[in-house]
């Protein structure tokens, strides 16, 4: 698995949505809570100067077996300026904050930096959907399983465990491993002053995490503030949002309860989670494995909806169903499909119905989706991105959205391409263990 890993920054001022008026919006996002531009615990926002951005490129050769917390992103930012690859943003000249890092030295199964093959082979972005940025493959093919990037950007005060919580992952990913590429984006407050949102990184992103320390109140205010504007942005991003409490191993020294922590989650509808960054990396890791992979899998459908309702393909459906439909069995074979078979880089994944062709030198039948499928095709593609409760799901708590699928909606989809086999991707899968 690759790991991209963009170190603490301090962000682009993005023009907060509240700072401007006295409490967040409810146009944009009906179940928005009522909250005062000051939050619960007083904190005040203000613009903070920032500088730009600078990304670096994790590839893990292979799986540690250490327990040890003892992964420096100080040392990796060192080596990473000799071989890393910067992306579209400028290089930084701003400070490092890695305050209260000491703690975290380096040792030698640290993750070797390598420049990110995702971003040579991947146009992107080149398809913006619902908010998103998806790559897509020069030449619109649906990408490989391997090539699809699930963006996550956390978010939280300053000292309560992203970079931990990044070097956690990095270091112990191995857990559950699964081929795919992530990019984890930290975004560091500024020191006891409010800070701004990134916000064209979190339109960006897939999902974000938003952290806070249950020994530290203060950082509790600002994840509530980060939930404050992510739910009043506008135009709004629907992206699955994960409230992360960290150090419950400092439990004696809990200044956040848990229930504090889950009326917040309940009020921004987002999933929770408390963990110990620190002493529980397996259940860290778990989630974060679990939150990945679950977008992957999204990703990938979404890449395969794309793809099939790109203009070649929508185009031979339309000119297919502009005749009506004949009851034909589905074992007569339309010679354009035959030919199109030999191609499967050309060739669209079959489908179950048949339809005559549309031009006289096609009028044998042949296998074309029928308008309902192409109906729940689009509905699809609207569900895979409507992953709101994806967290909710992952976690065991909170229900999915009730236009979910069904199990017997036959949104499962077979991925064959380049001759590799087939992996059952399907939102019923990924839905499988939904619990209402
Ligand atoms: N006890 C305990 N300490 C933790 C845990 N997670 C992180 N820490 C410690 O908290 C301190 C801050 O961790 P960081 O990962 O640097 O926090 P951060 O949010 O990235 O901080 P900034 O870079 O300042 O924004 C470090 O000393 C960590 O060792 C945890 O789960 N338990």
């Amino acid at each position: 698995m690759e790991v991209k890993y963009l170190p603490p920054q301090r962000l682009a001022v993005s023009p907060s949505p509240l700072a401007n008026q006295p409490g967040p919006s409810s146009l944009s996002n009906p179940k928005a809570p009522k909250a005062s531009s000051t939050g619960v615990g007083g904190a005040t926002r203000k613009h903070g100067t920032c500088s730009a951005q600078r990304a670096h490129t994790f590839r893990v050769a292979s799986p540690t077996k250490s327990n040890s917390f003892e992964h420096s992103p100080r040392v990796a930012k060192k080596r990473s300026e000799k071989t890393s690859h910067v992306t579209s943003e400028t290089r930084s000249s701003s400070p490092h904050p890695l305050n209260g890092r000491q703690s975290l030295t380096h040792k030698s199964s640290a993750p070797q930096l390598e420049s990110h093959k995702f971003l040579k082979t991947i146009k992107a972005p080149s398809v913006d959907q619902g908010g998103k940025t998806m790559g897509t493959k020069a030449g619109g093919a649906v990408p490989t399983l391997s090539e699809v990037l699930v963006r996550l950007i956390i978010i939280g005060a300053k000292q309560v465990g992203k970079s931990a919580l990044t070097v956690r992952y990095l270091t112990k990913r191995f857990i559950g491993e699964y081929r795919s590429h992530a990019e984890i984006i930290d975004v560091s407050d500024q020191p006891n002053a409010p800070w701004n949102l990134p916000i064209n990184r979190i339109r960006s992103s897939d999902a974000a995490i938003v952290v806070y320390s249950i020994t530290d109140r203060n950082s509790f205010h600002i994840a509530r503030e980060a939930l404050d504007v992510l739910a009043t942005l506008t135009p709004p991003v629907e992206i699955p949002v994960l409230l992360m409490a960290n150090k419950i191993d400092l439990n004696h020294l809990r200044k956040v309860s848990i229930s504090e922590g889950r009326e917040l989650s309940r009020q921004y509808n987002t999933a929770f989670h408390e963990v110990s960054v620190a002493d529980d990396p397996v259940d860290t890791i778990t989630v974060m494995n679990r939150v990945i992979r679950e977008l992957w899998i999204a990703k990938m459908e979404a890449h395969r909806n794309l793809f099939l309702l790109s203009p070649p393909f929508m185009h031979m459906f339309q000119s297919r169903l502009a005749v009506p439909p004949n009851s034909v069995s589905s074992d007569q074979r339309c010679p354009r499909s035959k030919s199109s078979d030999s191609s499967p880089t050309n060739s669209p994944p079959r489908k179950t119905t048949t339809a005559t062709c549309s031009t006289q030198e096609h009028a044998a039948p042949c296998p074309t989706p029928s308008t309902t499928e192409v109906e729940r095709d689009r509905s699809r593609k609207h569900t895979v991105f409507s992953m709101g409760r994806v967290f909710s799901h992952l976690m065991g708590r909170g229900s999915l959205p009730p236009d979910l699928p069904s199990s017997s909606s036959g949104s499962t989809v077979t991925v064959k391409e380049r001759g590799m086999s087939t992996d059952r991707l399907s939102l019923k899968k990924v839905f499988k263990k939904r619990s209402v």
